[in-house]
């Protein structure tokens, strides 16, 4: 596989503040990469320096090879970013403003208008293009930042919360676009929607205060969820045996915690931690065969992104 973006030992410093801190990752050709982490993460920073709108105060990114600090032009025609906000230029119609972009992006002749049809058709402009931006609702000015930074076909794509203000039906078609975009380039987007993740991402990356704690597939990030490999299962049993029915699921080998979830008249409902986030599903029905109990629900639980978020973004 091309790697696109290469980014080494990474740092910025804004006065005592040390924003981004000591970040290094590769991107390679057809890999959709998302960026997480809590507000003031370093995000933002990092995707402002990779475009070549902040200088870093330390490190390398390269673009297709092309050192983004000397030799910014060569880098920046590969790249198109969608900064986090509303675009610029608050006067301009729509399609003032996207004619001024095709002519920052030197886009000539019938290459001109046909990327031009492309983006007005794909990100549905149609019904403001004639009106300014200053005017448009959240998610339409999102998708005319979006409009831009897609019009010359970049290589590279760089998208600061791209549904960020957009409806549930804007959300799906933004992330089909992406999906669809994905194959020819490298993405990277930030998001705070986990579920956008499983939705488009073939990898993530989260960051805590500047630093990098996590870079994985969506499942393998899964997997360092402290309930990975979990299960949960409901006994019908009055509540008189619960006592009983905790000391033996305890006992099951590879068992290291028992967490009660509910425990009415007839239903007693509990979390089996395993040791090690090993797997114990084989264990624990040899356990509930041999007891013979009435079990109305079980099932092996795979972790959640959410919770791993937590547990690797409040640790630091
Ligand atoms: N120009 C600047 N001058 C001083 N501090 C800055 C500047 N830009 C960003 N910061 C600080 O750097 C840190 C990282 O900010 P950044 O915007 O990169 O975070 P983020 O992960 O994108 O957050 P969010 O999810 O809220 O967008 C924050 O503490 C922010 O206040």
């Amino acid at each position: 596989m091309h790697t696109l973006i290469e980014i080494q030992k990474l740092r910025k410093q804004f006065g005592n503040l040390v924003a981004v801190d000591d970040i290094s990752f590769q991107v390679d050709r057809g890999e959709v990469l998302g960026f997480l982490g809590p507000n003031g993460a370093g995000k933002s920073t990092t995707m402002k320096m990779i475009t070549g709108f902040l200088t870093p105060s330390a490190g390398k990114i390269r673009i297709a090879g092309d050192d983004i600090t000397a030799n910014p032009l060569a880098a920046k025609r590969r790249l198109g970013y969608l900064p986090e906000g509303a675009p610029a230029y608050p006067d301009m119609t729509v399609w003032e403003f996207l004619r001024f972009i095709a002519d920052v992006r030197e886009l000539k002749g019938t290459l001109r208008q046909q990327r031009l049809d492309y983006v007005i058709q794909r990100v549905n402009l149609a019904q403001v293009l004639h009106q300014p931006i200053d005017t448009l609702s959240k998610g339409f000015k999102r998708r005319v930042g979006l409009a831009q930074a897609i019009l010359h076909d970049p290589e590279v794509l760089i998208l600061d919360e791209p549904t960020d203000g957009l409806d549930p039906n804007q959300k799906y078609e933004v992330r089909g676009l992406i999906r669809e975009m994905a194959q020819e380039k490298v993405i990277v987007l930030s998001t705070h929607i986990l579920e956008e993740v499983h939705a488009v991402c073939s990898r993530a990356i989260i960051i805590a205060q500047g630093r990098l704690v996590a870079d994985g597939t969506p499942s393998e990030l899964e997997a360092q969820s402290a309930d990975y490999n979990a299960i949960t299962l409901t006994v019908d049993a009055p509540s008189e045996q619960a006592e009983n029915i905790r000391q033996t699921l305890t006992a099951i080998h590879g068992v290291e915690k028992l967490i009660i979830l509910e425990e009415q008249a007839h239903q007693l409902r509990y979390q089996l931690l395993p040791k090690q986030r090993q797997t114990i599903v084989a264990e624990v029905s040899q356990t509930l065969r041999e007891k013979q109990w009435s079990v109305s629900e079980l099932h092996v639980d795979r972790g959640q992104l959410d919770s791993v978020f937590r547990q690797l973004t409040t640790a630091h």
